[in-house]
Formats: C-alpha cells, structure tokens, sequence
C-alpha cells in the first residue's frame, strides 16, 4: 500500500481529510469549497439508504471516483456556461463542479423525481446560486439555449448527441466523461453526426494519485438549433406549414412524382438521407425545397437563400416518401434534356446510350457511368427519365453529374453509328476492341435489343444457371471492362520504353 494511502485510511472522514485526498488528485479547493463539498457529501450519505444514489460507500473511494471524477473536467477543458449535466443522478458532475468553479451556470437535469427533490434540498443547504433543477426527461424538445452538456455515465454518445439537438447552441460542446474504453462509441457518434457534430477533444488520462483511466471525449456542435434555423426561415417567410392535399406545394410535390411532372416542373424528388445529404453537399444550388413533417429535422446549412423549408403533416408526408425513408426528402430543379440528333454523330467519344424502361434500372446505369468515367448518356425514348425519384435514388446523384441527352426510339438509331451493342449470344466481352469513340447500346429489358443490332453485339460470359443478367448490371460489366482496358493502356504509355 502506498503511504498516501495509509495517511487517508487511518483518518476519519472529514473536511480535512477530504482537502487532502482532492489534494492527491490534483485539486485544490479554498476552505469555503472544501465545506461545501463535505455538506454535500454528508447529504449524500444521509438520503442514499432511502434513495439509492450512488453505490460507492468507502468515503475515499466517494473522493476519488465521485467528486475528484467530477471535478477534473474544468481543470482539462475550458467549461462552457451555461452547462447542462444531463442525468446528474445524485449531482455527478453537476455538483462538485459548481463547488469547485462558482463561476460556472449549471442545469442539473434529472428525470426521476425523488433524485430531483434531493438536488433541490442540496442546492437550498448549500445556498448555491446559478445552479438549477430541470425535471423530467431531456429530450429532443427540450429547447433552452446552453453553451455546453456534460453527461456521465448515462448513455451512448450517439444518443445523446440525439438528445440535445433542441438545446446545445452552435459551437457549443457536448462534453462525455467515459471510460478508457470507447473507441467504437466515438468513431460511431463522429461517423453518423458528420455535419452536426465534430469531435474537437478525445482526452485519455488517470485521476491523479490513483489507477482510475478515463476518458475526456469533446464534440463541436456545428449545426444550428433548430428553433434557430426556424426563426430564420420564418423572418424570411421561406417555411410552408401544409397540412392540406388542395395546397399548391404539395400538389406540385405529388407531381412530381411521375416522370411527366419532372418534365413539365422542371423538377425532382430526391429520397433517402444518403442522397440527399450528397446533393445538398454537391448540387445546393439545385435545392429549392427541404421537405419535413412538423418537428422533423430542420434543413442544414449550405442551402441557397431561396430554398424553402416546407413542412407536410406527417400523412401528406408519408405519400411523398415512396420509400419510407422516414427522413426529409429534398426538391430540386432538374435540367431538360438536351436533345441528340444521330445525324450529327455521337456527342461525346464514349457515350452510354439507355433504352430502360424501370427506372431503377436507369439510375444503376447512370450510377456505374459515373464510376467508370463514360463521357455523355443519351435516354433513348423508350428509357424511363432520369430524374424519377427511383432513377434518382438509385443513381445515388450521379444523375446530377453526368452530361444527359434524349435521343430517337431504340428502332430508330442509324446503322451507320458506331454502337457496341450488347446482347446475349453475341461475341464475348472479353474479345472485344474498344474504338475511340463509341457507344454501347444495351437492350430494352424484356425484348432486348433489335434484330439488326444483335448481329454486331457483344456478350458476358456466364453459366446458364439464369437465363440471362439484369440490364444495368450487364452493362456495368462492359463498363468495368472498358475501363479496365483503358487503364492498362495508360498504364503501357506510363512506362518507359526499353532501350
Ligand atoms: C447511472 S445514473 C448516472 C448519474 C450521474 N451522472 C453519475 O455519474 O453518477 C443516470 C441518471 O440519468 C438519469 N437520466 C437518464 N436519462 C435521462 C434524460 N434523458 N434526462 C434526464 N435524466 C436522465 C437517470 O434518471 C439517472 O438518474
């Protein structure tokens, strides 16, 4: 046993021995402290049988891990203030650090009501000003502006990240006293709350004087309230309360549902918390509505000026949410297609030429065009638009990024155009000669190509376990091999020439 140790041991509790042990800790609190804390201590041990607060007894282990724990927060980081200690329990670390920084305005929130009368009783012996009970449970609702939460041993970052979205102000701190084991719990909370929340401080150190490891993890808020970003969209009058089908923004919204409303609107719905994020970071210029229901999630910044924030009761919602995303969709303007005239040949040396009828077959396609770098996409006239909310959804954006034509009926093509068809039954991929400058052509689904093309086509080799691939995969296959090819030319022009 260390002598430190024994010294503390062989005393009884009091005020000096507590100074002492703080002092082992690294603390140093002035008298008027030390007997504030020691009337805290001896209320703690007083109403702890009646109302279970805490299970640590030993009045050294009650120091160490109760109040120097609390404590030594403010003395690693500059607190904010106002503070909220979000399910403070018996006080920890609301308490110790309103004694031991008097400066600090403390809100010590506690769901379970006897936990809230002892605090109360607590705060009125100790006549501690600046300091407050808030009763019940934080909730996203709860909405009262503070500058930093501190929260121990209550629950997972992520939720109360979640938890605190109504009330921690931008570039306020959501402060975690853990364990030293939580790398997964940080990763996880810094992972999914990218655009709300950066992770400023990950602190690993040992309460001074004993064995204890902990963990100081500090994240920024970077997102506004949301009472704030609604203040401003109201001063702007750019948010829609909807709560009626005969309303002009959700009748438009309805519309465009269908290809024919993208076309006659100008415009599109874009589904599911992945996309839309990509194209708010992307394309927000294209943004003209963030679509909510009352008290969903408010729209993020880096929105135009002019975007609107409509928010649809939650049944008008429902209608537009296809996919039950559950999350905020976006409306966004979608340009015309720009018509291609085969006449004039190809409009760029690698083009993608897109007869699909499903539109989640359209946004596969155009998603593994983007990926593997094909220069322009003509949607024939059979093809489905791409800016369907399922082409949309399944082209994760890549609709927004590609150059887009529309081009004659899949019959109607020239045969004198250099077109790579695809087809079963045709020469195999992997014999292919790729020119400079084509197109590949795949086949409706169902009926495939037409007779004329099939000719000339080239096929993926395969087992005749199934009768044939789905059209988008099957033309992800030849892009793969296509560019694949291509790689190992630049590759064989990188390379110096033997001498
Ligand atoms: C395990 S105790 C931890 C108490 C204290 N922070 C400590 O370190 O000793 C968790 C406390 O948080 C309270 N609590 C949990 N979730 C809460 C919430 N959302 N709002 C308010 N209090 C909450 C519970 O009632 C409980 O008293």
């Amino acid at each position: 046993m260390k002598k430190a140790d024994r010294v503390s041991q062989s005393r009884k509790p009091g005020p000096e021995p507590l100074g002492d042990i703080l002092n082992r800790c690294g603390i140093s609190l002035d008298r008027g402290q030390i007997r504030q804390l020691w009337a805290y201590h001896q209320l703690l041990r007083k109403y702890n049988e009646e109302l279970n607060l805490t299970r640590i007894h030993n009045f050294e282990n009650m120091v160490e891990k109760l109040y120097a724990d609390s404590i030594l927060p403010g003395q690693l980081i500059s607190l904010p203030s106002p503070l909220l200690d979000l399910g403070t329990g018996p006080g920890m670390p609301g308490i110790p650090l309103k004694i031991a920084f008097p400066r600090l305005q403390v809100i010590l929130a506690e769901a379970r009501s006897k936990r809230v009368d002892f605090l109360q009783t607590v705060l009125d012996e100790l006549k501690l000003e600046g300091i407050r009970t808030e009763g019940g449970l934080i909730t996203a609702s709860f909405n009262e502006p503070v500058k930093g939460v501190i929260t121990r041993a209550v629950e997972t970052i992520g939720e109360t990240l979640t938890r605190i979205e109504g009330c921690l102000c931008r570039d306020g701190l959501a402060i975690f006293m853990k364990g030293p084991h939580c790398d997964d719990e940080v990763a996880d909370a810094a992972r999914r709350f990218t655009g709300h929340f950066e992770l400023k401080e990950d602190l690993a150190y040992t309460i001074p004087g004993t064995q204890h490891k902990r963990r100081l993890v500090v994240f920024r808020r970077v997102s506004q309230r949301p009472a704030q970003i609604r203040k401003v969209f109201d001063a702007a009058g750019r948010r829609k309360v909807v709560s009626s089908t005969a309303n002009a923004h959700f009748k438009r919204l309805k519309k465009i549902l269908t290809a024919k409303g993208v076309r006659k609107e100008g415009a599109a719905l874009v589904c599911g918390e992945k996309v839309v994020r990509d194209v708010i970071r992307r394309h927000a210029e294209r943004v003209r509505a963030w679509v909510s229901w009352p008290g969903g999630p408010p729209p993020p910044e880096g929105l135009s000026d002019a975007a609107l924030w409509i928010e649809l009761e939650k049944i008008l919602f429902r209608q537009l949410d296809v996919f039950g995303t559950e999350a905020p969709l976006l409306e966004i303007s979608v340009p015309a297609l720009e018509p291609w005239d085969p006449g004039s040949g190809l409009p760029a040396p690698v083009t993608l030429l897109v007869p699909f009828q499903d539109p989640e077959n359209v946004g596969a396609v155009l998603r593994s065009a983007a990926a593997f770098g094909v220069d322009a996409v003509v949607i024939l006239e059979e093809g489905a638009s791409p800016f369907h909310p399922k082409a949309l959804r399944a082209s994760a954006g890549a609709a927004l990024d590609l150059r887009l034509f529309r081009g004659p009926g899949i019959k109607d093509l020239p045969a004198d155009l250099p077109l790579i068809p695809l087809s079963q039954g045709g020469r195999p991929l992997d014999r292919a000669v790729f020119p400079e400058t084509f197109a590949f052509l795949p086949g409706v689904e169902g009926p495939g190509l037409p007779a004329a093309w099939r000719k000339s086509a080239l096929s993926i080799p395969m087992t005749d376990r199934v009768e044939s691939l789905n059209a988008a995969t099957a033309v992800a296959v030849a892009l793969y091999e296509w560019a694949r090819r291509g790689r190992s030319r630049e590759k064989d022009h990188a390379r110096p020439e033997k001498t």
